[in-house]
């Protein structure tokens, strides 16, 4: 389970995250979404202990992510896409994550067969496609076999196919009572894969429940965001 109690960072004058509080659910796929700097990578960057907050705080199975003894067995993440060097093969990005991470070198041809790149394991991520960089970065998150599974836009780049893929494979992570939190700017893209939505606009929570509740009273999936995250179009229509 994913906890946020009301987090707070500020940069400078300006408030980015304006008490943040929401959970992820275990057994359920939660989506954060909002618009462009609406403060969901900040959110995730200081659950992850990439950055700290100025006030509240961020809990993954009840513990600070910077106080767990195995933090990719508890937790697999994926911001900014794979993080690998374009040089470097998925094959050697992987054991390198696993080695660090005293995770045996057997999973990395696993996680590869997992995510559909077994026959590109020996390409250079150089020449990757976006997609292919995606199914990279979840590869590495599931290297330790985590509960949790944390990912930044992880359908960016990736087609029809492949989000349909990875919309099963968040549904077998999370049926298999593991926790699933991904955040996205693209409502219509998630609707099929979350549970749980939380809509989050200029560093506050705008919305959250299931599905149905939060698009009740919208016309369409894409009304519901635009209202929740811009009030001041949905004033003008
Ligand atoms: N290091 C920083 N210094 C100053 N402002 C920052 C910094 N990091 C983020 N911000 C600001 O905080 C706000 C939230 O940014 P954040 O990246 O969390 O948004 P986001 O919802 O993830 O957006 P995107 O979908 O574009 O990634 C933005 O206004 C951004 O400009």
């Amino acid at each position: 389970m994913i906890l946020f109690e009301h987090l707070v960072k500020r940069h400078g004058p300006r408030t980015v995250l304006d008490r943040i509080s929401f959970q992820a659910r275990q057994g359920r796929v939660t989506a954060f979404l909002g618009p462009n700097g609406a403060g969901k990578s900040s959110t995730l960057r200081i659950l992850l202990g990439l950055d700290r907050a100025d006030g509240g705080r961020a809990l993954v199975g009840g513990s600070r992510y910077r106080t767990l003894d195995d933090p990719l067995r508890t937790v697999g993440s994926m911001l900014d896409g794979s993080g690998a060097h374009r040089s470097r093969t998925a094959r050697n990005h992987l054991a390198w994550v696993a080695r660090s991470n005293g995770i045996p070198g057997g999973r990395v041809d696993e996680v590869l067969e997992q995510v559909g790149l077994a026959d590109a394991a020996r390409v250079r991520v150089g020449r990757y496609s976006l997609g292919m960089g995606q199914r990279l970065g979840l590869a590495a998150a599931l290297l330790g076999r985590p509960d949790v599974l944390v990912l930044d836009e992880p359908v960016n780049g990736l087609d029809p196919e492949g989000i349909r893929w990875m919309r099963g494979l968040l549904r077998g992570h999370a049926d298999g009572g593991g926790t699933v939190l991904l955040s996205s700017h693209l409502m219509g893209e998630v609707a099929g894969i979350a549970d749980d939505l939380v809509v989050i606009s200029g560093g506050r929570i705008a919305a959250e429940g299931t599905l149905a509740e939060v698009t009740a009273g919208h016309a369409s999936l894409e009304d519901a965001f635009f209202a929740l995250t811009d009030p001041a179009q949905e004033a003008a229509r």
